[in-house]
């Protein structure tokens, strides 16, 4: 939005007042509605209110934004009115602090540039070779006999590569200390979704207050031997990665981001393959399609021979279409802007719900089908619109690694394409909470057999 519309109130309006039924509980407000069922409340919003919704939570009215053309224009920020760090960290807690997502302008330009060397083509390649081996020992724990409870399964073993591709595989660490590593991650993680917003014994934010100081302890010890030495895996890359211009990250740098990275690596990647297996699993010909594919790869496919999975591409595009992992991106007005014409005052509290934009008649056919060929070139649905497809945000902010992730999800994918077979009920909804990222509560449990053992 440029200077001259914003000072225009002839070209701008105020936001929309907020409707008695959307004022929800006192206090609380929507917060409810949103965690029963995010994609009603953001299409009940754009129906009433527009693009430009208030939203009324935890105290004070917020502002939803809806529809690609709003979503863009925050994720674009060509105003630099929007910053991420005070919007996630009422979110996510001070645990994550100072990630790559939490920090802003010229130091997130900064950090940016640095961190962009970890993720260049020639160290995908590399991740992408230390991947196999970490998925193979992974799944050989696997007992499949009966319900098989495929998100818990998943999230154990994206823990269990990361733990290899992020940290080295951590030599002097015994299982005893690495499992107390993952309990402390995963009690950072689960902060978001903690109501006592404090460091009170017993409680979620308690719990990761101490899960922080377990996870900085255990990086500073390693730091020392990973800038002595260089390895492939990502700690150690962070470590000695250098721009043209000579910059680095510092100490504090590291440890702050290799927390971060972690997190924004993992949940994600387990929802979007949770989400595959469970569409495979409902849609059995797509299932063969994307099997066919991966038996004539070899057991250990190179970054580009995963590239070449084209029915599984499409597959993922469209399980990150109908269940975004991250279904709404918070950001906070650090200055008056206008967005669609709607004035919004500093100090305001922002919601960008990409998941809408994935859901809307006008940019795809028939929304709520499972249909991965609208991504094919033919089609390319996702074209409707240049933020009608946005699972990895926009703008400056953009995930950096969505190559990666969809390394790792067409890795994993490639295995069990190979190794097993899975069916699942046609008419399963899995039952989502949305706490913080979406995640079926039951497990999303499919019928996984193993092919060798039944002569498949
Ligand atoms: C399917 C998997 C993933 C999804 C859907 C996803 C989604 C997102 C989204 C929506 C953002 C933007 C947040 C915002 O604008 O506020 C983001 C940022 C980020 N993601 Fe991902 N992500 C995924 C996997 C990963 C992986 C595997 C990594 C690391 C290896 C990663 C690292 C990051 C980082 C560092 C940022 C912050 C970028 C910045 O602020 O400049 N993500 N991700």
């Amino acid at each position: 939005m440029t200077a001259e519309a914003m000072e225009s109130p002839e070209t701008t309006r105020p936001l929309p007042s907020l409707h008695r039924e959307d004022r929800g509980y006192p206090w609380l407000g929507q917060l409810f509605e949103y965690s029963k069922d995010p994609v009603r409340l953001l299409r009940s919003k754009w129906d009433r209110y527009g693009p430009v919704a208030p939203f009324y939570v935890l105290g004070k009215t917020s502002v939803m934004l809806l529809g690609p053309d709003a979503c863009g224009e925050a994720l674009q920020n060509r105003d630099k009115a929007f910053a991420n760090g005070p919007a996630w960290s009422q979110l996510v807690g001070p645990f994550f602090t100072r990630g790559l997502m939490l920090i802003d302008f010229d130091e997130h330009k900064s950090h940016r540039r640095i961190m962009q060397e970890a993720f260049t083509r020639p160290r995908l390649e590399g991740y992408t070779r230390r991947l196999h081996p970490a998925i193979e020992q992974g799944m050989a724990s696997w007992d499949t006999d009966g319900r098989f409870p495929s998100y818990w399964r998943l999230k154990q073993l994206t823990l269990d590569i990361a733990a290899d591709l992020f940290m080295g595989g951590a030599q002097d660490t015994s299982k005893a200390e690495m499992d107390r590593v993952n309990k402390a991650f995963i009690a950072c993680v689960q902060a978001a979704a903690g109501i006592v917003r404090a460091d009170v014994p017993f409680t979620r934010w308690g719990r990761a207050y101490r899960g922080r100081k377990v996870l900085e302890k255990f990086l500073r010890h390693y730091l020392p031997a990973k800038r002595a030495q260089q390895t492939d895996d990502i700690f150690s890359v962070l470590c000695h990665i250098t721009t043209e211009d000579g910059d680095r990250f510092s100490d504090d740098d590291v440890v702050n981001h290799m927390i971060f990275l972690m997190m924004a690596a993992h949940d994600t990647s387990t929802i979007t393959t949770s989400t595959i297996l469970q569409y495979l699993g409902q849609h059995p010909e797509w299932q063969e399609r994307c099997r066919a594919d991966a038996l004539a790869l070899g057991p250990e496919p190179s970054m580009a021979e995963l590239e070449s999975l084209v029915p599984l591409d499409l597959v993922m595009r469209e399980a990150l279409r109908l269940r975004a992992p991250v279904p709404v991106l918070v950001r906070y007005a650090v200055k008056d802007t206008v967005v669609q014409g709607v004035r919004i005052p500093a100090d305001t509290n922002v919601v960008v719900g990409v998941q809408l934009s994935h859901m809307m008649e006008d940019y795809w056919t028939d929304p709520p089908a499972f249909d991965p060929e609208r991504f094919s070139p033919e089609r390319r649905e996702d074209r409707s619109h240049r933020f009608a497809w946005e699972p990895f945000g926009g703008g400056v902010h953009k995930c950096i690694g969505l190559y990666f992730a969809g390394l790792e999800i067409k890795a994993i994918m490639h295995r069990l394409l190979r190794e097993y077979h899975w069916t699942v009920d046609p008419a399963y909804v899995p039952p989502l909470d949305h706490h913080s990222l979406p995640f079926p509560k039951d497990g999303l449990p499919i019928a996984l057999v193993r092919k060798d053992r039944h002569g498949l």
